[in-house]
This record gives C-alpha cells, sequence and structure tokens, in this order.
C-alpha cells in the first residue's frame, strides 16, 4: 500500500470516528506520514500510533515499526541470549559489545549504589523496577570507585532528573565510565525466562557489523563459573579506612561504641557502606588485597578481621579459602556474602551455584535463634550447602523465599557471617545490628 493510499485512508470520512484502523505493510515507502489532521499522541509500542484528529475522534494505527517516522531514537542495540533469543533495545551510556552473565535484582531504589557494587563485575544487572534514573547521579552513593558490571538493562529511562542531591544524569554516568545500558526492552519477559531457565549469558552489541548468530556463538562460549573474579576488583596495597557513616544518615545515634577495635578487611571488592559501618560501630580498619597473607593479618594482631563482599565463583579461588583457614579460630571473624561463602569453604563445606540467585533489597531472612525476620539487601548466585558443614558450624539464618542458608555462626572459633548485606546500599537497614554482634564478639576476646 502506497503512502499516498494511507494517507487518503486515514483522512477519509468513513474513518473519522474509527478507533481502530491496520494497516498492511507499506511496500513502497519505509516513512509512514499521517495526515495533518491527525496528531499522534503517542508511540504505545513499537507497532501501535495512538492518534486524535481535528474532528474529536481518536483511535489507533497499528504499523510495522520500521514504518512509522519517530521523532525518538530506534533500536539500535541487541541482548543476544545463550537459549538463542534476541531482544532488540535502544543504547544509552558506552556503545560496544559486551559480554556478561545476565541476572534480575528487584530494588525499586539506589541503582548508582547497585552499579557501583563489585560485586557485580561479569554481569548484566536488569532492574525490575521499569522506571530507572530519575534521581540522577550524585557523588555520594558510590559504593566503591568504579563500576565493574557488564552493563545496565532497564525498561524504561527516565527523560528528567529530579533529587536535590542529583549531579549528572545516569546515560552521561555510565558513558563516562565506559559502562553499556539499554533500555525500551521487555524485562519482565526476560526476568520470566531467567525464573524459568536459570541464570543466562548474553551479549550485549550496538555494533550493527556482527551478526546474530556470531552474538550467539560468543554467548555461548564465554564462562563465569570457575573465573576469579575478585582479583581484578581487589585494591593493590593496604590502607586505611577512618569514614564513618555521614551524621545526616546516621540512624543509630547513641549506640555505638566508643571503644576503638582493630579490624583487618580483606577486600574481596568491598562496598564503602561495609567500611563505614564499622567505622561507626568503633572500629578502626585497615583494607588489605584479597592476597594478603594470612601470617602478615596475625602479626598486625587485629581485634577482628572481616571477609567482604566480592564478584564471582566462590570456589575459584582456593588461594582466599587459604587465607580464611589460616585465620579462623585465632581472632574473631565476620564473613559477609563472598565472605560468608570463603568461610564456608574453609570450614570443610561445599558450595554451589543457585538457579538465578538472590538480587534485590527485599528479601526476607529470618534469625533462627532469636526468631526475628529482617527484611534485606542480598547480591548471590551461590550459596552455602548447610549439609555439607562439619559439626560446631550453626545455620544462623535462613532465606524465607527458599529456606537457603543466610548466615553461619560457630561460636567456639569466634566466626559469623551473612550471605545477605546487613550494610545496605542499597536497601533496608534491618540487620545493621549484625555490626554490633561483630564488635561484641570482639569485646568478649578481649577479656
Ligand atoms: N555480593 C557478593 O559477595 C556475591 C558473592 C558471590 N560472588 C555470589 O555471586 O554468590
Amino acid at each position: 500500500m502506497a503512502a499516498a493510499t494511507v494517507s487518503k485512508l486515514c483522512s477519509s470520512r468513513n474513518l473519522e470516528n474509527a478507533k481502530e484502523l491496520r494497516l498492511k505493510p507499506l511496500q513502497n515507502r519505509n516513512v509512514l506520514k499521517l495526515p495533518r489532521s491527525f496528531a499522534v499522541h503517542r508511540l504505545t509500542s513499537t507497532k501501535v500510533l495512538s492518534y486524535q484528529n481535528s474532528k474529536g475522534g481518536s483511535g489507533t494505527i497499528y504499523a510495522d515499526s520500521n514504518e512509522v517516522e519517530r521523532p525518538w531514537k530506534t533500536s539500535d542495540a541487541r541482548l543476544v541470549l545463550e537459549d538463542g533469543s534476541i531482544w532488540r533495545a535502544k543504547s544509552f551510556g558506552a556503545t560496544g559489545t559486551q559480554v556478561g552473565e545476565v541476572v534480575f535484582n528487584t530494588s525499586l531504589t539506589g541503582y548508582q549504589e547497585i552499579l557501583t557494587d563489585p560485586s557485580y563485575a561479569g554481569q548484566f544487572v536488569l532492574m525490575t523496577n521499569p522506571h530507572i534514573g530519575n534521581t540522577g547521579v550524585n557523588p555520594d552513593d558510590e559504593e566503591s570507585s568504579q563500576c565493574f558490571l557488564g552493563g545496565l538493562i532497564i525498561r524504561s529511562l527516565s527523560i528528567c532528573t529530579s533529587n536535590w542531591r542529583c549531579t549528572g544524569t545516569l546515560g552521561d554516568y555510565l558513558a563516562k565510565r565506559n559502562i553499556m545500558g539499554i533500555y525500551d526492552v521487555d524485562t519482565r519477559a526476560i526476568t520470566r525466562r531467567l525464573r524459568q531457565d536459570g541464570s543466562l549469558i548474553g551479549v550485549l552489541s550496538t555494533d550493527d557489523s556482527r551478526t546474530d548468530e556470531d552474538l550467539l556463538e560468543m554467548a555461548k562460549s564465554w564462562k563465569i563459573v570457575g573465573v576469579d573474579l575478585i582479583s581484578g576488583v581487589s585494591c593493590d596495597a593496604p590502607y586505611e579506612w577512618s569514614e564513618k557513616t555521614d551524621s545526616e544518615w546516621e540512624f543509630k545515634r547513641d549506640q555505638h561504641s566508643t571503644d576503638k577495635y582493630h579490624v583487618i578487611a580483606y577486600d574481596f571488592g568491598i562496598k564503602h557502606n561495609i567500611l563505614r559501618r564499622l567505622t561507626s560501630y568503633g572500629c578502626k580498619i585497615t583494607v588489605v588485597p584479597s592476597t594478603w597473607p594470612a601470617s602478615e593479618t596475625l602479626k598486625l594482631k587485629p581485634d577482628g578481621v572481616l571477609f567482604s563482599n566480592g564478584p564471582g565463583d566462590p570456589a575459584a579461588v582456593p588461594y582466599a579459602v587459604e587465607t580464611v583457614k589460616g585465620i579462623i579460630g585465632k581472632v574473631p571473624v565476620y564473613g559477609i556474602c563472598m565472605g560468608h561463602q570463603l568461610i564456608g569453604q574453609a570450614l570443610g563445606g561445599k558450595t554451589f551455584k543457585m538457579k538465578f540467585g538472590h538480587h534485590g533489597g527485599n528479601h526476607p531472612v529470618s534469625d533462627l535463634r532469636s526468631g526475628r525476620v529482617d527484611i534485606s539487601a542480598q547480591n548471590h548466585n551461590y550459596a552455602v550447602d548447610p549439609a555439607s558443614l562439619p559439626e560446631g558450624a550453626e545455620v544462623t539464618h535462613v532465606n524465607l523465599n527458599d529456606n537457603s542458608c543466610a548466615g553461619l555462626a560457630f561460636p567456639k572459633l569466634k566466626l559469623m557471617s551473612l550471605q545477605y548485606h546487613p550494610e545496605s546500599s542499597p536497601g533496608p537497614h534491618d540487620s545493621d545490628l549484625a555490626f554490633g554482634e561483630f564488635v561484641e564478639l570482639m569485646k568478649a576476646n578481649k577479656v
């Protein structure tokens, strides 16, 4: 059908009150020009235009996406998943081609803290909250000095920012850090696919010269299991940390210890808020690289040792497990996420890869000792198998969504660990008291 015929059809008297008009694919022109009397309201999907004409009639026109002239960008990026599915999207941030594991995160807020969480190295984060970018970015919400993740996948990119702390847009922020982002993609459908089939590797590309088959091959041949990712995100040399939570955000003003406990914090990809919360609880912290020997740590005679969060497969970093083995039983220790998994292995237990993991700020966790339920922030794809743990190790917390192990203690070894994030950032603060528990563990060991 030629464009002229389409115009005639649209403006014909018969159609003035029409509610729906279906167009066959245009053969001669690739642009559909609507007659003046039709003001296009919006493009509700790539195939649907809603309109209102000057006579008060309104309705919907269906057309093939590349036959409609639109004032905004058409899809210029592809996400090719290892199952062969291809998702067309629009790009923002950096351009290029990137491979990674796709995980979905159910947090409603905190995208900047998620982007700077080093535990996402090697992964694309898909936000299930459809509206992202509305609060822009600011200098205070950084959880590390860099974005280590592979890319960001969102449904809708906010066209404006509104927040009193905002100093820039999400798009500019990602472009500056060379991180790819895509939007206008069906994030619900991808999430359902991941929930059904488990984690999938994907390739994001804005490069038209790469074929779908080429990108699929790239996705299929890439591996994340068995790869040491912590060495790529850890610091190079030890450093001191002394920054507390900013007084504006501090919510437990009077309860913190005034004693100073010296904590050595192993940086497997540590989030700043773990360091801030420990400092607020009265700790003096020395952060050390992932390869820092246990003997050097013990020489410093710390009051306690923290094993941090970090990306990737805990079974792929035997050197870190050896370090943990060399320290537990000698000083009080606290493990968070990757740190918890390494402790599990150091005790002789096993870790396994979950179907699609836990990522989000709304996971219920039960403390089996008190019966208390916390809503927690989580970000992990692996878990400790409690059945593999030796006698003396106790499961202290379980995730109420799937009963997986969410916390461990070994009182004789003065050891505690959590699979989730008591420091939140982003997420609820319910489990903040765990930092106090660690301080109590160090206190009891001192007297
Ligand atoms: N946040 C973390 O420390 C993640 C732990 C580990 N890399 C996992 O995915 O299970």
